[in-house]
């Protein structure tokens, strides 16, 4: 292995120590703690993994965590219901509705009807636009994640040829609108790309969000290239527990990369952090105060 390990998990620690002291700072001002309420349908035993750390970072950065458990029966109307009231209670700063959603709901009307300024995960249409428009707004913690740890690497995007692999809400279109805020030379591919690894040839900076296991070659990679891997796959294994591999071959793409995020201990952790710093953000603005320095 030739590229540099981006170690995921300090960096997350070292965001999650800076929120914390914000924190800190906030509630001497405001004289309360920035809330998070959690919303999770179901029992999906890896939502709830993910649930049960965003809870615990909650409350590591002396936040208040509110989780309400439903089960997979609820009706949609039910979930917009208590959307609803975390939308009308001022100690919730915050509002995160695990996805994926059982199939009878519909997951774009619980985002729609979450009030823009507590949509800490950024995927409300009003967050969306704004963030395309070049207006504050909530910024989904995946790409967050994701740039800052290419920032960290880099300094400077400018110029640089970036491919984004995927192009769905919540990970793949926020990244391309944060590259290009960045004035990166995007290219957002997806299913229907053709000759996809000639297209991640070209690439200076790679970001996979795909969902298919190993499925980015080292041989695709271009010599000096850092690699984000958003990709988050349980591959079974003889012992029967399974592994968390990404979209990236990482043994073969680190024998070319400068840089690359392993999985886990990559952008999962960044996405926890980044989800704690919206969140302190929320708070502020809420509050009329202005957003935290050095986030
Ligand atoms: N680390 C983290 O914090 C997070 C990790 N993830 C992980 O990231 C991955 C992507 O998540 P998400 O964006 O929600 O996934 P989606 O399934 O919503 O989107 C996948 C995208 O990949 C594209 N795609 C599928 N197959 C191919 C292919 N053969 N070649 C090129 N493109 C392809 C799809 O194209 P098309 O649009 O044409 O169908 C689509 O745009 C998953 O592994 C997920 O678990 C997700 C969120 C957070
Ligand atoms: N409303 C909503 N917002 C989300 O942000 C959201 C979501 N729904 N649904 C699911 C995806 C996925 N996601 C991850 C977060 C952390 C890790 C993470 O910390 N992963 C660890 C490994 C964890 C393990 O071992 O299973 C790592 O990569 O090191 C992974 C995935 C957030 N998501």
């Amino acid at each position: 292995m030739t590229a540099r390990r981006i170690d995921g998990k300090a960096a997350a620690a070292a965001l999650r120590e800076r929120v914390a002291a914000g924190v800190a700072a906030f509630r001497a001002k405001a004289g309360r703690a920035p809330g998070l309420a959690t919303v999770l349908v179901g029992e999906d035993p890896a939502s709830a993994v993910y649930i049960r750390s965003k809870n615990r970072a909650t409350a590591e950065a002396g936040m208040e965590s509110f989780h309400h458990q439903l089960p997979d029966t609820i009706s949609e109307a039910e979930l917009l219901d208590l959307v609803g009231r975390l939308n009308a209670d001022p100690a919730v700063d915050g509002i995160l509705v695990q996805l994926p959603l059982p199939g009878h709901i519909d997951a774009s009307r619980v985002i729609e009807t979450i009030e823009p300024s507590k949509d800490v995960d950024g995927f409300h249409a009003m967050n969306a636009g704004r963030l395309a428009t070049g207006l504050p707004a909530m910024v989904p913690c995946t790409p967050l994640g994701c740039l800052q740890m290419l920032k960290d690497e880099l300094g400077s995007l400018s110029g640089a040829n970036a491919v984004v692999i995927g192009r769905s809400n919540i990970v793949g279109k926020p990244m391309a609108q944060l590259l290009l805020g960045e004035s990166a030379t995007v290219t957002i591919a997806h299913s229907r790309t053709r000759d996809l690894p000639d297209v991640v040839r070209r690439a200076d900076v790679v970001v996979a969000a795909v969902g298919r296991p190993e499925m980015v070659r080292g041989d695709w990679i271009k010599p000096g290239a850092i690699v984000i891997d958003v990709g988050i796959n349980r591959v079974p294994t003889d012992d029967g527990k399974g592994r968390l591999v990404g979209d990236v071959a990482f043994d073969e793409a680190a024998e070319v990369a400068a840089a690359i995020t392993p999985v886990p201990g990559g952008v999962g952790p960044m996405t926890i952090a980044m989800l704690m710093r919206n969140t302190l953000v929320a708070a502020h603005r809420r509050a009329g105060l202005n957003d935290p320095e050095g986030l």
